[in-house]
Parts: C-alpha cells; structure tokens; sequence
C-alpha cells in the first residue's frame, strides 16, 4: 500500500482552500449525478462504510448538475466532494448506448484524482457490509473487479444471452465457436479497484473519442480499455442481485460484503417488491439491511468518535462550503 501524503486542497481558483497533513492515498470513490435520489444511497454507502470501519474516506466526483441541498448532505456525513464536468461519448453516436446508462462515461473522471494512489469505485446503488479495505493491498497494475451475469433481459441484445452463454457457468451452454472467438471475461463495472494516473486518463479521453458507444456504456468501454490488465475478484466484492436467482450454487450470502442493488426494482430507496424476483426472501432482507445502515443515527458523521475527535475543522468546513468556497472540497477524515 502506498504511503500516507501530506496534500494541500486548492479551489477552482488556485486558492489554498484547506491544507490537511496526512490524509492517506487510499479512498473509496463515487459517482452522483442529477437532482434524483441517489444521493440517499451514497449517504447510505458513507455510513456502511463507517460501521465496517473503513480507514478510508469516501470521496463523491459530483457533476454540476447535483443541487446544493443534497451537496449539503454529503458534506455533513463527512463526504469529501470532487466536482467534475460530464464527459460525452462523441456527438450522434449517443443513440447507441442506452440512453440511461450515457452519464455514466462522466465516471472516467476519476482517473483524474491523483491526490490519491488506490481507489476502489462503488456505484452508489452499493452497500458495503463488512470491511473491504484489505483490497487495497492487492498488487498495483491491474484492475480488480467482479465478473458480471449476462442472463438477464437487460443482456438480452447480446450474442451471450441469445446462446444462453455466461461466464458464471461456462460449461452449461458452451461458446460455440461459430461465434468466433469466446469473449473475454468481462467486469460489471459498478465496483472496482483502480489507480489514479493521468496519463491513463487521458488515454481514456482520447480513446474514447474514437469508440462508438454501446449499450453498456463507461462497462463497456471499461471492460474493452482494461482488458490486458483485468483480474477478476470474487463476487462477494460486487454481489450483482441477479447472482442470487441465476447462479445461487456460486454464492454464499453469508459471505458476501458488498452488494449491489442493481436489479429492476431492487434499489433500497425506490423498493416496493412488486418488480419480477422482488418478493424473494433475500432481496427484502437485503433491503432491510439497507435500511437500517441508512436510519442508524449512531452512524451519522456528527455521532462519530471519528468525527468528534476532528470535530474543530467540520463546522469550518461547512460553514466555507456554505460560503461557497469553491468546488475542491474535503472533510477531515474517513468517510
Ligand atoms: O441519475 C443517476 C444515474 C446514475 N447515477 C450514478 O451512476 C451509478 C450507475 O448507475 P446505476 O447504478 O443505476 O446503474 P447499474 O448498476 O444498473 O449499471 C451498471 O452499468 C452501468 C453502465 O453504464 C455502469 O457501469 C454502472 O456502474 C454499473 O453498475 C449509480 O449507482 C450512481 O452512482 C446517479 O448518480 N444519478
Ligand atoms: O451493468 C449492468 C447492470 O448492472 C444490470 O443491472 C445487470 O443486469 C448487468 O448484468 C450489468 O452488466
Ligand atoms: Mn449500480
């Protein structure tokens, strides 16, 4: 693991903003964009984060377009915000990348944020149940992320699901060689462990502008860039929902500490059971988990040991990002 650094903050302006000794070059990072509700499950991951007692801070690249009152929020629940600008896949090609999903290139921003040596991305849709920091001592120079699931309608377009094909289980329907060569194992990119460089950023950027977009967007992209350097980790790192009813005999639910509520229907915040596999057992008990991280107040930042022992640098912080002291912005300690 890389070392601790002393960093100094700088606003937009090239202002000294806050100068912190000894923040550590490991971070947890997320994503937020629009006006919608996934703050609530970035709140949610900040405090799942605490109670697995995370060593490390939960940074947010935010788009400009996510209002003050939910930037507030994060703030308060010791997020450090990172504000980013949208990256666009090459104009008239966005009609084929599903249009939900094209936000999602704005995500290669965070190669950008060099303060930092290791980070290890989570969706916000994430909840982090036990401990998970060990990862960051994997050895550096490759990308860690789970294997994803092609059986779900979602994939339904792809030459795997047509077949019945997926990397979960290989041997039940085989790749038929017709098909060509057998794809390459690939990562659902809503969790993975990363390093901050900016010359891979700017590969990213240019690469991209000369990569028509598909339906998977940033995953796809992301799966085809990092291809050479891809190890999979298990899926007890990024349980994707659908795992639960297409490959139960590959998880043990025990096991699991990061799940990710990615399913149709499955998000904590919007859940009402009705969706198709919604009513399962597992998903509303997963979903209560959710929920009680989510209303534990002992979790809140202002409750913490953390933050009451840091406790002189949090009001000033609040009170500079109420002045609107620029966009570069950091609580004082883990997330
Ligand atoms: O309005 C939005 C939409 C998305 N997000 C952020 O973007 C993330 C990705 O969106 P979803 O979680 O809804 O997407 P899925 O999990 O269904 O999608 C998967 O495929 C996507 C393809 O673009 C991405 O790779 C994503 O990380 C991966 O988990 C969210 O968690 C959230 O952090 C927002 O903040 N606001
Ligand atoms: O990124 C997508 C998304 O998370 C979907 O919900 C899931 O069905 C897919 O397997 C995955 O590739
Ligand atoms: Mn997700």
């Amino acid at each position: 693991m890389a070392p601790d650094t002393t960093t100094t903050f700088v606003n937009n302006t090239g202002t000294d903003l806050v100068k912190q000794a000894s923040i550590s070059s490991c971070a947890y990072v997320t994503f937020l964009a629009g006006d919608g509700d996934y703050w609530k499950g970035v709140v949610g991951l900040a405090k799942g984060l605490r109670k697995a007692e995370s060593k490390y801070p939960l940074v947010v690249a935010i788009l400009p377009d996510v209002p003050e009152h939910h930037r507030k929020i994060l703030v308060s629940q010791g997020c450090i915000l990172r504000e980013i600008e949208p990256v666009h896949p090459p104009e008239n090609q966005t009609q084929f990348a599903m249009a939900y999903y094209v936000i999602n290139y704005s995500k290669l921003r965070i190669w950008e944020f060099v303060e930092y040596s290791k980070m290890i991305y989570l969706d916000g849709d994430i909840q982090v149940f036990y401990n998970v920091d060990h990862l960051f001592d994997m050895p550096d120079g490759y990308f860690y992320a789970v294997m994803d699931c092609f059986c779900e309608k979602t994939w339904s377009s792809s030459p795997q699901y047509k077949i019945g094909y997926c990397q979960q289980c290989p041997d039940k329907v085989k790749w038929s060689a017709e098909m060509g060569p057998k794809p390459p194992l690939y990562f659902n990119a809503g969790m993975f462990v990363y390093e901050p460089n900016l010359s891979t950023y700017h590969d990213l950027l240019r690469t991209l502008k000369v990569t028509p977009p598909t339906l998977f967007a940033e995953q796809d992209f992301l799966n085809m860039f990092f291809r050479d350097v891809y190890k999979p980790i298990p899926s007890d790192y990024n349980l994707v929902m659908a795992m639960l009813w297409r490959h139960p005999e590959n998880i043990n639910l025990d096991e699991v500490k990061v799940v990710h509520y990615c399913a149709a229907g499955s998000k904590p915040w919007r859940y009402t059971g009705k969706e198709v596999n919604m009513d399962r057992e597992d998903i509303k008990i997963l979903v209560q988990k959710w929920w009680d991280i989510y209303n534990d107040e002992s979790l809140d930042y202002k409750n913490t040991e953390v933050s009451s022992s840091g406790s002189e640098l949090q009001p000033i912080l609040e009170a500079l990002y109420e002045a609107g002291a620029g966009h570069y912005f950091t609580a004082p300690s883990a997330a």
